[in-house]
């Protein structure tokens, strides 16, 4: 059980200039800590935006820089640091990779978007993660996923069957679809009765322009705290005895009937 103070950072990434990016999340890092949150959450792919045709340029070596960035951050700060995604180049190909680091700079978590999301061409440039992002912090279990990832309700489930209690989101969503970002997130927590915190980007790129409304809803579907479509910090505490409350009231874990589910 832990009782924690989260912060979704929410601002605009620029287009396929890592650099720039590197820049902008370490000035937002420093101030978002100033509130001293337990936790920070970063959105996806913050260090080079969706500029995909260019990603054998700019996409890093196994995420190297990635990694050793967010763990010094973690460390430096102490604070466990959801570090949303980045691009990482294997001799697979590259992969759209969730990185977690706790407190003390060490990774817990490496997960490879599952889903790759055709509208947006990710499935011509990206290769397609095949292993949950489960992850534990301060003994919290705890599941993380990118983006498209929430349109499929199986995959959320096989995490929340493993023993999480929170989900974690690092998204650049679309504004066009907003309403099915916040009925999505919504479901997500009431059908699994476990903490949704969701961090997406704000701004446009060439092709898009993103939604904000980063998001914070508890187990039984209450949102708690929703960004705007601007640049800021959200923040909200989160108590995970919610958790085994809500599974409590409604035992919804034992009441389901797999054997019917095929
Ligand atoms: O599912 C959607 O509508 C948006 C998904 C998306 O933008 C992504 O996975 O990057």
């Amino acid at each position: 059980m832990a009782k924690w103070k989260i912060t979704c950072i929410q601002y605009d990434i620029a287009f396929g200039d890592p650099e720039k990016n590197y820049e902008a999340i370490e000035a937002r890092i420093e101030r978002a800590m100033e509130d001293k949150p337990n936790i920070l959450v970063l959105p996806e792919l913050w260090t080079t935006g969706y500029d995909l045709t260019r990603l054998g340029e700019i996409a890093e070596d196994q995420a190297s820089r990635t990694k050793s960035f967010l763990s010094e951050m973690a460390r430096k700060h102490g604070v466990h640091l959801v570090g949303g995604s980045t691009a990482k180049s294997t001799p697979q190909g590259v992969f759209n990779t969730m990185l977690v680091y706790d407190r003390e700079g060490r990774l817990c978590s490496e997960y490879d978007k599952a889903h790759l999301f055709q509208l947006m061409d990710e499935h011509l440039h990206l290769n397609t993660g095949t292993e949950k992002g489960l992850f534990e912090l301060d003994h919290v279990r705890s599941a993380g996923v990118v983006c498209y990832d929430i349109r499929f309700p199986e995959w959320i489930r096989a995490h929340m069957s493993d023993g999480a209690e929170v989900l974690f989101v690092v998204a650049e969503w679309p504004i066009e679809r907003l309403d099915h970002w916040r009925a999505l997130l919504m479901a997500r927590a009431i059908e699994n009765q476990c903490w949704v915190v969701a961090c997406n980007r704000i701004g446009s790129d060439p092709d898009h322009d993103f939604a904000g409304h980063s998001t914070i809803i508890d187990p039984w579907g209450e949102v708690i705290a929703e960004a705007n479509e601007t640049d800021e910090f959200l923040t909200a505490e989160i108590d995970t005895l919610a958790v085994q409350e809500t599974r409590g009231h409604i035992p919804v874990f034992s009441d389901r009937r797999p054997e019917l589910y095929r």
